[in-house]
């Protein structure tokens, strides 16, 4: 896209532009849902006011605009991937990785080649829709052997570039690899590894509000990956519990009418609650309860 950036906010509002479809789309309307950040958006408008009194404007564009608008300047704060802040070549502050969309930009070529080593990609013709990032990639190798790689450019599809004839590699995101066998590719060389992240304009004058949605989505991220592990202990039992659950932070422990027993709150990983509710009864623990969080401030 090479439009200008959208100009329908609120004065004085903070511009906050999040993908408008693609892979990050439905995490991030569900994190800013789950983060207390709601909106209400007009069927096919991109520009939506958030609720509860948040000066702040949302705005849905392609993942790889976000960045470009970012650093410029026309927009504050914003959620894309890694692959595309360095793909546009922009400074922007990283405020915060966000956990999810994470894969690999990867050199690839097809298995039959037997490519053991990048340096045998050098001279040859690559395909790939981060044209930038791999032109800065292979210009090390050019430089070292003397060579001239063509790199060219392809918006989508690109494993099928070696099948069609157009490429001898490819540079695309790996993720769980299927696309890639798929093609009959592997794996040569990874470049570059993302996920999506919030970033913001180094210059933007609207620093409170991004430190704001930056705690607001820290506290879902926490909720979404601990729960609240809770249990009744006597007191001599007690440094054994808390070995097994010492909490995030520290644990919560309050005294029990029943005399010299114990009642311990504590924040557990998600995927580690079986086996610490394992070990938690088998140290004498008792009435252990866990419970989901629906958000959190730390
Ligand atoms: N297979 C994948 N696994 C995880 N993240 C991915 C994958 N493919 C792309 N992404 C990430 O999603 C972000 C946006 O990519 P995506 O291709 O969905 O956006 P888009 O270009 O707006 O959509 P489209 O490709 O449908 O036009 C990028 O930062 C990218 O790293
Ligand atoms: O390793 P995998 O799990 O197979 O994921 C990798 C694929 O995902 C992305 O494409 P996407 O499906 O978004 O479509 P695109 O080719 O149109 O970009 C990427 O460009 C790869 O093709």
């Amino acid at each position: 896209m090479s439009a200008s950036a959208p100009n329908s906010s609120p004065e004085g509002y903070c511009k906050f532009a999040i993908p408008k479809k693609g892979r990050l789309y439905e995490k991030v309307v569900k994190m800013l849902k789950g983060a207390g950040i709601e909106f209400n958006r007009a069927d096919r408008l991109d520009v939506a006011i958030c609720k509860a009194g948040l000066p702040i404007t949302l705005i849905f564009l392609p993942a790889k605009d976000i960045a470009t608008f970012v650093g410029k300047g026309d927009i504050d704060v914003g959620i894309t991937g890694w692959d595309v802040v360095k793909e546009s070549g922009v400074t922007v502050d990283r405020v915060m990785d966000l956990g999810f969309g994470k894969c690999k930009l990867s050199v690839q070529a097809p298995v039959v080649k037997k490519i053991t080593d990048v340096e045998m990609l050098a001279g040859k013709r690559i395909a790939t829709s981060f044209p930038e990032t791999t032109k800065e990639f292979f210009k090390l190798i050019d430089e070292k052997k003397g060579t001239n790689t063509t790199i060219s450019f392809i918006s989508g599809s690109v494993e099928a570039a070696c099948g069609l004839g157009l490429a001898d590699a490819v540079v695309d995101l790996v993720e769980t690899g299927t696309t890639m066998r798929a093609a009959g590719l592997e794996v040569v060389h990874e470049v570059l590894e993302t996920e999506a992240m919030l970033i913001a304009n180094p210059n933007s004058t609207h620093k409170d509000l991004v430190d704001l949605i930056r705690k607001r989505l820290e506290g879902f991220i926490t909720a979404t990956k601990y729960c609240l592990v809770m249990y009744n202990i006597s007191e001599d039992l007690l440094p054994k519990a808390l070995e097994v659950s010492p909490g995030k932070r520290s644990p919560t422990i309050t005294n029990l009418e029943a005399d010299g027993m114990k009642a311990v709150s504590s924040l557990v990983l998600k995927k580690e609650v079986p086996e610490k509710m394992d070990a938690l009864h088998d140290i004498g623990a008792t009435d252990i309860l866990v419970l989901e969080l629906e958000n959190s401030r730390m």
